[in-house]
């Protein structure tokens, strides 16, 4: 398979929010937009994409784009296929059944699943080793983490090219070792997400009071250190360990302590509430361009050293 320069051809399956983020930084990356096609059955795709797209893209080569509602015409010549359709086994199970009947048999076949393994998705397929995940973070045209996840049935060669293609593009595949539910991104932002909810359903702080102080604590932290580093650096000349002898007792108390709370358990109509009063509609384009920015520096920086 072709996977460099004019000869790769990529297609995405699903361009709702992650697939059109997928198709701006691919065509930041092709050497043409004709070696791009998506795929999508919403009967306004063109109108929807000319639309969509160069809020992201300005003066996107929307013309020169393959869009298709067709699969089998829209995976017949590709290198890569990504889907990025609806967070539901069927239709993953479904839409890789049909992928292997019309793709190339060396095409690399991607799921950009926020929780659904691949050896689920690929239960039913013929040849279990082509599929992996590749869960982005929102937005993938700006947030350089790419979660690689396996099945014990993916082929190192596919996961090798895999790797290969990301690097080759700036980004910065991660692979986990064992699949997870919800890999892992997703498990520690859910993790604070449900201290979050429990500590402003206790009463202790706002919607808005909780996302300051991240905001303006770990999340700038976060983004030059992750919690390892930052814990042993705040551990003094003992590192970690040194962290844990002087804090352990609170951090121990603080886990004791955790909000356990659990999806329907009432909470959900003042706190969506909050969110909404708070903050409306979220300005994409502005959250997007800071990210951007802030990515940008940070590279720049660490490129420093
Ligand atoms: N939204 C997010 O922040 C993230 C989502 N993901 C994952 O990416 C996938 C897509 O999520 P979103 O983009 O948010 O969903 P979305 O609902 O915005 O887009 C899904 C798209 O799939 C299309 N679609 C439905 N059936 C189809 C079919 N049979 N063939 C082709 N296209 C079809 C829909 O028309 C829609 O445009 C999900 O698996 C989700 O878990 C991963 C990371 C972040
Ligand atoms: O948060 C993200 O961008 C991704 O890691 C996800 O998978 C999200 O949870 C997504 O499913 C909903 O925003």
């Amino acid at each position: 398979m072709a996977n460099q320069g004019n000869d790769i051809r990529i297609t995405l399956i699903g361009a709702g929010t992650i697939g059109l983020s997928f198709a701006t930084f691919h065509l930041s990356h092709l050497s043409s937009p004709s070696q791009l096609t998506i795929l999508d059955t919403r009967p306004d795709l063109e109108e929807y994409v000319r639309s969509t797209l160069p809020r992201f893209l300005p003066d996107a080569p929307i013309s020169h784009i393959n869009l298709s509602s067709s699969l089998p015409d829209a995976v017949r010549n590709a290198s890569i296929i990504q889907e990025s359709g609806p967070e539901n086994l069927s239709f993953k199970k479904s839409v890789w059944g049909e992928v292997e009947k019309y793709a190339p048999k060396d095409a690399l076949l991607w799921s950009s699943t926020s929780g659904i393994p691949a050896s689920q998705q690929a239960a039913d397929m013929e040849d279990k080793t082509r599929l992996l995940v590749v869960h982005p973070y929102n937005p993938p045209h700006i947030m350089p983490l790419l979660e690689l996840v396996p099945s014990s049935q993916t082929s190192a060669g596919v996961l090798t090219r895999t790797q290969e293609f990301w690097r080759a593009r700036g980004r910065v595949p991660i692979l986990l070792k064992k699949e997870m539910t919800g890999f892992v991104a997703n498990r520690l932002a859910f993790a604070l997400l449900r201290e979050s909810i429990h500590l402003v359903n206790e009463g202790v702080v706002s919607v808005e009071e909780l996302d300051r102080i991240v905001e303006t604590s770990m999340g700038p932290r976060w983004t030059i250190a992750g919690p390892f580093k930052s814990y042993h650096a705040g551990g003094g000349v003992g590192g970690l360990e040194g962290f844990f002898r002087n804090i352990g007792g609170t951090v121990q108390e603080c886990w004791d302590d955790a909000g356990k709370l659990n999806v329907g358990e009432g909470w959900e109509e003042s706190i969506f509430q909050q969110a909404k009063d708070q903050y409306g509609v979220v300005d994409l384009e502005e959250r997007d361009r800071i990210t951007k920015r802030v990515l940008d520096v940070v590279k720049e920086e660490k490129n420093r050293e």
